[in-house]
Parts: C-alpha cells; structure tokens; sequence
C-alpha cells in the first residue's frame, strides 16, 4: 500500500495510553504515517501489544497479550516515541498536553486511550481491595496467601473468575441479583455454571483456544519501579494464571454465596469489638451462627444489606469501573457518558475538537447496531484502538470513513469456570424488552446454548462449552436469516446447522 502524505498541520499525532487501544492505535497510525513521530505518552514503564492477532470469523478474533517494555514497540515501530510519564494536564484549546516530567506536547490530533479504573464499594480502606493492574493482582496474591477468609463483592466478570480460581480459601460471595454472573448470564447459564463451582476442581484444565495474556515484559521490568500509582494498564484473559491463588487452607472451593444484597457497612476489628459491647442485634453468618460466637477474630467485618455479617481476612471489591477522566481532564468541555466515560461519535471523536478517544476510557455514543453494545473488553479496546487511528488519518487527510464492521456484532469469547463461554449480539435480550423468545439447549456438565429470537429471526446467543456453533449463529444474527420455518428445531443436535446456513 502507499504511504499516505505527511500531514501539513503544525504538532504531531500523541496517543495517551499505554494499553490495548493505545498500542493499538498508536501502532496503527505509525503504519499509515511511516515518516511521521508518533508520540505514545503513558504512565507506566511496560506497555501491552497484541500479538498473534486472527481473525477467525468476520467478526470473532483471537489474540494474544502480551506486556513488553516500551523499547520493544519503538523497536518494531522506529516511528513511535514512548515517553515514560504521567499526563497531568490537557489544554484542550492550545492543543497541548503537560506531562509529569515537566515537559509539554503540542498535538494536532489526540487519543485518549487512559482506561478505567476499578470502581470501589468503599475508598480508603486497606482491607478493600480492587483489582486492575499486575501490582494489583500481585498484591491481591500476597494478601490471599494469608487468608482463611475472603470476601468477594460484585457479580461480573472479575468475580466469576476469582470464586472458581481461588483454592485454600473460603470465599463469600456477596451479589446483588439472584444468580451469579449478572454482566454475562441468565438464571439458566448461572445454573448450569454454579454446579461447577460445588463440584472439586479436576487436576488438568482443559485448553480452550482462546485470547491469551503473557508478561513476558512485566518480567523483564520487574526490577523497574514503575512510580505510577495505580495506573497500570488492565490485565485480561487468563491474568491469574501466572498467580498462585491459594490460602492457607487445603480444600480447593468452598464458596459460599449470598444472594441480592449488597454492602451496608464495614468495620474494621475494633470498631466492631466496640459496636459488639454495646449490644448491638448482630445477624448471623452462613453457618447460622450469631458472629458474635465466631471464635475467630477477624481484621475486618462486612454487614450485608440482609442482616447478615462476615468476618474476613480482606474484601475484593469487583464492582466494575469507571474512566480514568480525572484529574487530567479537567477544565476541558468534555461531554461524559452516563458511566463518566468520555463520549464518542461514530468516528471515535470526542465533543472536545482534535481528541479522539478508544477503550475503556470512552463512552460509545453513535446509534449502535441492533446487535452491538459497548462492554468494556479487551476486544473492544483493540477494535477502537485500530478505528480510532484510521478515523485521526482520515480526518487529516481528508477522505470520509463508515463505521468499522466490526460494531456491527458484539462478539466476546472467554472463559469462565473453565468452559468456553462466547457471547453474540444481545445475548442477555438486551434493550428488546418482553417482545423476544428464548431457545435452549443444555446437557449438565457439556454444554449450555441458549439463542434469543425476534419475529423468527435471531438476535443473539450464549453458547457455553464446546458448541462450535460461533461461526454459524454469526451469519445467522448478521444476515437476519428468517428462521421461523424451523422452530424448535433450530438447536436439535442431531440438525447440522452449518449444512444449511454456511
Ligand atoms: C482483572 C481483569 C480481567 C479482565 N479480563 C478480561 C477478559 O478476560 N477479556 C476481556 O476482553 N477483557 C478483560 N478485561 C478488561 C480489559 O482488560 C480492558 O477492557 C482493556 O484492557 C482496556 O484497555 P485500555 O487500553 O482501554 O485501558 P488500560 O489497559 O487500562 O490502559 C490504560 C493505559 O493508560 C495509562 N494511563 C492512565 N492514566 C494516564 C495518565 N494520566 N497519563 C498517562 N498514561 C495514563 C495506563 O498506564 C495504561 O497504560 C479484564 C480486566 C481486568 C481488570
Ligand atoms: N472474562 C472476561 O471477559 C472478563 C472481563 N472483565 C472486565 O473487566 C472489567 C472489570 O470487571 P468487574 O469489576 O468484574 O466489572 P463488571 O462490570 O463485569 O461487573 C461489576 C459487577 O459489580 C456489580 N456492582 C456494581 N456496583 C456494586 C455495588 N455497589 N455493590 C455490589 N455489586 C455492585 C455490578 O452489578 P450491576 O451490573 O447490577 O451494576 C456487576 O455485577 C469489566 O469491564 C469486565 O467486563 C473482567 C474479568 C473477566
């Protein structure tokens, strides 16, 4: 392909971030601007890349992640220039950014790709932790080797893998719905998946294709204080597997789950001793016991909205995020998404002139298709990393760009409970009120499909367990295939749906 004509207009391309989408974007504008500096400012001395990067189906991917020192991307990208330091202010109007270290970096086109940022029950405490970034993850192990007792608040995905990776530990699970899972499942799914969480772990883990996460550059920095706070880039796919998940004990699950309820107060050991002497009504714990005849005492106590209360030795607080807009964003006009997100058109561009946005830092704000939702999700960093750059080089060089296919589908693969778990469309009937109709098929311990229809035609789909059916259900929701004429058929077995529809 030709390279494209440097720009004109005074600055360079600056990409904030060091990320998924940051990389992503970055990398991408360095191969559309070859003779141009592309400048990535992050806070954080490794940054992650995307390698391995397949495209399996037209819009389901695999990849690989992996966190490497900032000289390996300026290595394979001569035009890209890492700057090491923490982005303290935007001026938006000046079209500059100041930087930690002092310095100042005009731009002419800005990506914002600073992520998020774990969403606490409860700031300040140091028994309540969240987990993001590999300091974090290790810090959470290192408390965990520790520990009798952990409490587990939130029902998504950080959640889901924590309770079923976890071993040595007792773990109470404190969710606001009835049935585990929320962000991913339905009651039936939640079923399916809870009778895993009882059962023993069997020694060899199966190996699911599926997105992979090294740290082949957190080891080689290891020596390297990062001095960035808590601004590390999100871990993802198989992040735990590196870490020794173990308590003190030598069971490996013993979860205990507490349904639709949530936090009402912590306290620490002695304010609880002290609320205890004063005869407060204490409720029991799991074991219906009164805690006030739990002979062990505990650094910390959680009181449930149901009247119950724990004892633990720490809490993960799991409860989502939210965009690290603050504090480097302010003063600027930005229009917020009702998460805090930054919010962006169908060009990636935020109301602020000149900065663009991607990743988990941004709010999706274009009229998305029927079967597309933001979450905030590897893939979906890597996807508006990669548009965000096309839509910056467009606008400079003036040419119109539609809409990236891949919005077209949401479209996740992962893994929970150790079943592969993929995800399409609006799999959770999303937005489409009572006006849809649920399919299933499940056979206990194998598999779990569960497809969601509208005037016979599929809107979306969770498959859990080795179904193959991704690629075919794919084309099925894309091309709205009318699929009344096969009704319940649709999900028999013995029906070999890609001889129809592939
Ligand atoms: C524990 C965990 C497990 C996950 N598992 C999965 C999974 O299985 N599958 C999946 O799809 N997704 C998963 N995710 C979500 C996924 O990791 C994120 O959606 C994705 O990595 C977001 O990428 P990002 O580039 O937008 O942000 P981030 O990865 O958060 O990167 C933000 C970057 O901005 C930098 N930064 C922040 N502020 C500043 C500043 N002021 N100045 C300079 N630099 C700054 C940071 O140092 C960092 O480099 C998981 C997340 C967590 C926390
Ligand atoms: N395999 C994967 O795909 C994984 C993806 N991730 C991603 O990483 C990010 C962080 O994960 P996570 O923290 O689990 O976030 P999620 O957004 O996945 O889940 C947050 C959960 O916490 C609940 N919650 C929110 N506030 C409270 C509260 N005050 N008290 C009790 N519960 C609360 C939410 O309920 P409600 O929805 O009702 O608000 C939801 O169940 C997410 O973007 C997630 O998608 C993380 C791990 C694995």
């Amino acid at each position: 392909m030709e390279a494209a004509r440097p720009p004109s207009t005074a600055g360079r391309f600056v990409v904030v971030g060091g990320g998924i989408a940051g990389v992503t974007c970055a990398e991408q504008l360095a191969i559309q601007f070859p003779s141009e500096d592309i400048l990535l400012i992050t806070a954080h001395p490794v940054i992650k890349a995307v390698t391995n990067f397949k495209q399996v189906s037209k819009v389901l991917e695999e990849f690989d992640v992996e966190e490497q020192p900032k000289t390996m991307l300026e290595n394979r990208f001569p035009n890209i220039k890492v700057i090491q330091s923490e982005v303290k202010q935007l001026k938006s109007k000046e079209h500059c950014i100041l930087t930690g270290d002092g310095s100042q970096h005009v731009y002419k086109k800005l990506c914002l790709c600073a992520g998020a940022k774990p969403k606490l029950i409860c700031e300040g405490n140091p028994y309540v932790l969240g987990i993001r970034d590999t300091d974090s993850a290790q810090e959470f192990q290192k408390q965990l080797t520790k520990a009798k007792r952990v409490m587990i608040i939130g029902n998504g995905g950080i959640a889901l893998e924590l309770v079923y990776e976890i071993e040595g530990c007792e773990v109470i699970w404190a969710i606001k719905d009835k049935a585990i899972g929320n962000t991913f499942f339905d009651a039936g799914a939640a079923e399916f998946l809870t009778s895993k969480l009882i059962a023993e772990k069997p020694e060899a883990r199966i190996a699911h294709k599926r997105t992979r996460y090294t740290t082949e550059g957190r080891k080689k920095e290891a020596q390297t204080k990062s001095g960035a706070g808590n601004l590390g880039s999100a871990l993802g796919p198989d992040w735990h597997e590196g870490l020794n998940l173990k308590g003190t004990k030598e069971f490996s699950h013993k979860v205990h789950i507490e349904t639709m309820c949530e936090v009402k107060k912590i306290y620490l050991q002695e304010e609880f001793r002290i609320s205890k002497k004063k005869s407060l009504p204490f409720p029991r714990d799991h074991c219906n016991q009164s805690v006030t005849t739990d002979k062990e005492a505990w650094p910390v106590y959680v009181e449930l909205t149901n009247e119950k209360t724990y004892g633990c030795d720490f809490i993960v607080s799991a409860t989502g995020v939210i965009p690290n807009t603050e504090p480097f964003l302010c003063g600027n006009n930005f229009d917020l998404g009702e998460d805090g997100g930054l919010k962006v058109d169908a060009h990636m561009h935020t109301s602020v002139s000149d900065v663009y946005a991607a990743g988990d830092i941004c709010t999706a704000s274009w009229p998305p298709s029927p079967f597309w939702q933001q979450m905030r999700l590897w893939t979906q960093a890597r996807q508006m990393g990669w548009y965000a750059a096309k839509c910056m080089a467009a606008a400079i060089l003036g040419e119109s760009i539609d809409l990236d296919f891949s919005f077209e589908l949401f479209a996740h693969v992962t893994k929970f409970f150790n079943y592969k778990v993929v995800l399409l469309g609006k799999y959770n009937a999303q937005g489409l009120g009572s006006d849809h109709e649920l399919m299933l098929r499940c056979t206990k311990g194998q598999e779990y499909v569960k497809v969601v229809m509208q005037n016979g035609q599929m809107m979306g789909a969770v498959l859990i367990g080795e179904t193959d059916l991704e690629e075919t259900f794919e084309n099925l929701i894309l091309n709205q295939t009318d699929l009344s004429s096969y009704g319940e058929d649709l999900l028999d077995p013995n029906i070999d749906l890609e001889d129809y529809f592939d």
